[in-house]
């Protein structure tokens, strides 16, 4: 059997090793050359997976170890009799970690001493926008979702939803929808001029989903104007030829690494080995716990002195700060036009190794129960 995959994909031998033969290919470059003959094909986000590349070739399994399936054409695998296997929420807490660390650091530069004071919206509350809005409702901040799709097939029975422009109002806005480019909730630049009008100076708007979901031109000269909202993008229009002049403009950049907790990566790895063994009728023993190494930062402690959210701040900041990969981002950006595409790559390529919450015990001696349940809320392990 012959597997052809991207070379971002982690673990791939240690998955996939005893499946096939794996061939090793450059995810962006990626062409129908180097898949003829490959009878099972791996991918991330930066493939697109279409007729153009897979008419003639023999595959019969495409996975994707990501959440999103914009770059995949799933209508025409069906009818081609190939199959498909994508890895939902396999990322989702890291980037609820990313929006977290996000808003408490937005928090902290506007001078809101406690953060929950901040009314979050969120716009698609699936595995992204759900967890992030149970683990804020668990900390107390008032949460509002808007998810038309979710609302209509779910009805009044479901969690409520509310309108687009009602969780506009919030003073976070944080996107977690699909791109999608037809149908009646489609989110192919769903914040356009008219949008982005409505956002004002005190709002922060974050965006983890796809790029295309807003329009960057109108972003572009929205932010020219007075009162224009802080804005925080993971996720650019034309990846990796970003606009650059729009990073000039935002807050923090980051080069679509929201989901690129070591956890995050390795479960995609795990969910597609899963999909492919029952595909081929195989036993799947293999987990992504037993591929983590032990965490750089495996303990913190805090005293009775400790104050909640400083405590919090610094917790979740040893961990992950958005600030850094900004710094990186800006750095990389400033290189010669021809050279930030490839640079945008590298950076996602050669991320540093990243560690969930989850991967840190906090040790917590004499301090308040609020302060406990903080921590639990944020998904550290505590140890009292
Ligand atoms: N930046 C990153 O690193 C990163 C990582 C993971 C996922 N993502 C992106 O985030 C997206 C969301 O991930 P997810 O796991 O939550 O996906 P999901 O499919 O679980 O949830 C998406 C939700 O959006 C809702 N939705 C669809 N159209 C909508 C609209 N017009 N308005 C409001 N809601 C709408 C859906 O009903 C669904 O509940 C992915 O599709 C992917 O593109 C980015
Ligand atoms: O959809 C996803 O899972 C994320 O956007 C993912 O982090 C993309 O990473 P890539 O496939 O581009 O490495």
């Amino acid at each position: 059997m012959r597997i052809v995959a991207d070379e971002n994909i982690p673990l791939l031998d240690s998955f996939f090793g005893d499946i096939g033969e794996i061939d090793r290919v450059s995810g962006r470059a990626m062409s129908a050359a180097d898949v003829q003959n490959a009878d099972i094909l791996l991918v991330r986000s930066v493939t697109r997976v279409n007729q153009a590349l897979l008419e003639g070739s023999r595959v019969r399994f495409v996975g994707t170890c990501t959440i999103g399936t914009d770059h995949v054409d799933q209508q025409w695998l069906a009818s081609s009799g190939i199959a498909f296997a994508a890895a939902p929420g396999c990322n989702a807490n890291s980037v609820v970690e990313y929006v977290m660390s996000v808003i408490s650091l937005h928090a902290e530069r506007r001078g809101v001493a406690d953060w929950t004071k901040l009314s979050v919206g969120i716009v698609g509350a699936g595995n992204v926008g759900g967890e992030l809005a149970h683990k804020l409702e668990r900390l107390d901040f008032d949460v509002l979702c808007c998810d038309p799709p979710r609302a209509e097939r779910e009805g009044d029975d479901g969690q409520k939803f509310v309108s687009l422009e009602e969780v506009m109002a919030c003073d976070v806005v944080t996107l977690h929808t699909p791109l999608t480019r037809e149908g009646e909730h489609d989110t192919l630049h769903l914040f356009g001029p008219e949008r982005l009008s409505a956002l004002r100076e005190h709002q922060l708007l974050i965006n983890t989903s796809r790029g295309e979901v807003i329009d960057s031109s109108a972003l572009l000269a929205r932010l020219d104007e007075p009162n224009a909202p802080t804005v925080v993008l993971d996720v650019w229009e034309h990846e990796p030829r970003i606009h650059s002049e729009l990073l000039d403009r935002v807050w923090l950049a980051t080069p679509h690494i929201a989901g690129y907790s070591l956890e995050g990566k390795v479960q995609g790895s795990e969910m597609v080995y899963q999909a492919l063994s029952r595909c081929l009728g195989l036993p799947a023993r293999k987990k992504a716990g037993q591929f983590l190494p032990e965490p750089a930062l495996a303990k913190l402690s805090f005293t009775s002195a400790a104050e909640e959210m400083d405590s919090a701040n610094i917790a979740m900041r040893s961990c992950y700060d958005p600030r850094r990969d900004d710094a990186r981002m800006r750095l990389a950006m400033s290189l010669p036009a021809e050279e930030r595409g490839p640079a945008f790559d590298r950076l996602r390529r050669d991320y540093p190794v990243r560690r969930e919450f989850s991967s840190v015990k906090i040790q917590l001696k004499g301090t308040s129960k609020s302060m406990q349940d903080t921590f639990r809320a944020l998904g550290f392990k505590l140890k009292l």
